[in-house]
């Protein structure tokens, strides 16, 4: 069920007690003005915000304070405010507050086509100029306005600041990221690879790799996905290549067989970051960021979750970053309805399911679990059933794989069995509902399976199952039902909260047979 538009302020919450003096500005600027202007105004504070806050560098704390929450300075959908932690580094944080209206380009009425607005202004500082290809392209994608993350990025990454950026599942990343990439290359050229996307699975980076060709229908830039057939080649440096999409481990291999050059690569961006600073690929991404190594390059991160363990790292390789957060950091979508099923045994969730299926089942349904030894179990008791079900591991061929995911895109299959090889990332359009089978192995894989739900304004239902082994974490995923507006009982609230490590415990086998 789509909602319009409104779901573009999905997730978003305003503190106001928190940020009050910047709450009581907004108040102030009441029934003021940006909507009844003759023109859109030039918004500088989209794009030179940080800047003019690193000027302000030498002024005393007290004195920046009293600037920025005083002044009556416009301030448009968002505050900037340097981080405290951050002292002597340029990261400056940017938190999403209200929605900005205006006009378009020819005058109509904010809710037209707010992408032209954002163009507009870009469009009025030179060099910023959004080419007419892309506006056609988003509007044939049916994009009317940029979601928050867009409206925010995107001004940031043109104006060539790196940038950090945590928004949630669903909410138009890849296009805030894609969207300013091709805006900054212009046009294809022979001079090497110019954009490098990294995305830590392949299903993701095939993902991207369509979704930027999408946007740059028109125009003859060379997207190309980092195959194993590519890694394979003998002379990556002679590629016909604008922009590579591909995952850590592939371009790595390229770098180390001093196959490829990236030292012309204008355009950095480490989708779903958190996952891809994780201590197994930290050296990959280490060895890819020192490969870029054009002075000139801008790289930016995004996820919809970033612990602050990972923001510290980030932080050691990126300068003069911007932080974007929309929302409430590392929460889910309001769109998911969550809930808390407790199974008891293996054997409950199974008969759990089947009940569940039995009384109403309402396809697409996506089940996690937690290995491929029980995506294959499950898949074989579920096969039986008189259900379209498949299901997606590591143990498939990537053609496999590919296979699987297409079925379940064009709705051939009905529920699909997987293990987190598709959590992050994938965008299946109009999933009703995510079954975790297996309670997540942390907080932030929970948070990005039930996101394969309530996307793009839709709503979706995320159900868990949990058993006594899982009880000790029930209560970290509880919190986030809360934040999302969901309902908790009160006996999960008053659990301990504990340090989530990875939580795998070992389960009985999903099997309808008795054990004895
Ligand atoms: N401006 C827009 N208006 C309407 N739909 C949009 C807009 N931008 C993106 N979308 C759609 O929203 C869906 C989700 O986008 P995307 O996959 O980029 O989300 P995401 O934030 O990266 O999610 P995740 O954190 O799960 O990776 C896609 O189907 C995309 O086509």
């Amino acid at each position: 069920m789509e909602k319009d538009p409104s779901f573009l302020f999905s997730g978003i919450h305003f503190n106001k007690k928190k940020f009050s003096n910047d709450f009581a500005k907004f108040q102030e600027k009441k029934g003021s003005d940006i909507n009844k202007s003759e023109e859109p105004r030039e918004d500088s504070s989209f794009i030179e915000s940080g800047k003019s806050e690193e000027k302000e560098g030498k002024l005393s704390v007290k004195k920046r304070k009293r600037k920025s929450v005083g002044s009556g300075e416009t301030v448009q959908g968002f505050d900037v405010f340097k981080s405290s932690k951050s002292a002597g580094k340029s990261v400056d944080r940017i938190r999403c507050c209200r929605r900005v209206k205006g006009k378009d380009l020819n005058g109509n009425s904010a809710s037209s086509d707010l992408f032209n607005q954002v163009c507009y202004y870009l469009g009025k500082s030179p060099g910023f100029g959004c080419e007419p290809y892309l506006l056609r392209n988003l509007k044939e994608l049916g994009f009317k306005e940029p979601t928050p993350i867009q409206r925010q990025a995107i001004p940031i990454l043109l104006s060539g600041r790196d940038c950090f950026a945590c928004a949630p599942t669903g909410s138009g990343k890849t296009l805030a990221f894609a969207c300013p990439m091709l805006m900054k290359l212009k046009h294809a050229s022979t001079d090497g690879i110019r954009a490098v996307i990294l995305c830590p699975t392949r299903e993701l980076a095939a993902q991207t790799t369509r979704e930027c060709k999408k946007l740059a229908k028109g125009k003859k830039f060379r997207i190309k996905l980092m195959t194993k057939q590519l890694v394979g080649k003998a002379d990556l440096s002679k590629l016909p290549c604008d922009i590579l999409i591909s995952t850590p481990l592939r371009l790595r291999l390229a770098i180390r067989k001093k196959k490829i050059n990236l030292s012309r690569v204008e355009y950095l961006v480490l989708d779903e970051s958190d996952k891809l600073f994780e201590l197994g690929m930290l050296k990959q991404i280490d060895s890819v960021v020192k490969a870029c190594s054009n002075p000139s390059i801008i790289q930016s991160l995004f996820s919809a979750t970033l612990p602050d363990s990972v923001e510290e790292l980030a932080r050691t390789r990126m300068h003069d970053a911007v932080r974007v957060i929309i929302g409430r950091k590392n929460t889910a979508s309001e769109l998911i309805k969550q809930k808390l099923v407790f199974a008891g045994s293996e054997e409950g969730k199974l008969l759990a399911l089947h009940q569940s299926f039995a009384k109403s089942l309402n396809p697409p349904i996506l089940i996690f679990v937690q290995s491929k030894e029980r995506a294959k179990e499950l898949y074989g008791e579920l096969a039986y059933d008189k259900i379209r079900v498949d299901v997606i591991h590591s143990d498939l061929s990537q053609l496999q794989r590919d296979n699987v995911v297409d079925d379940f895109r064009a709705g051939k299959t009905w529920v699909l069995i997987a293990t987190d090889v598709i959590a992050r990332g994938v965008d299946f359009k109009g999933v009703n509902c995510v079954i975790n089978y297996d309670f997540p192995d942390s907080y932030n894989a929970y948070i990005h399976r039930i996101g394969r739900t309530g996307r793009a304004g839709r709503t979706g239902e995320a159900i868990t199952f949990y058993t006594e082994a899982d009880l000790p974490f029930l209560r970290n995923i509880a919190n986030s039902m809360k934040s999302s507006g969901c309902e908790v009982p009160s006996w999960i609230m008053a659990l301990p909260k504990l340090k989530w490590k990875k939580h795998r415990p070992r389960r009985d086998s999903i099997s309808t047979q008795s054990k004895d």
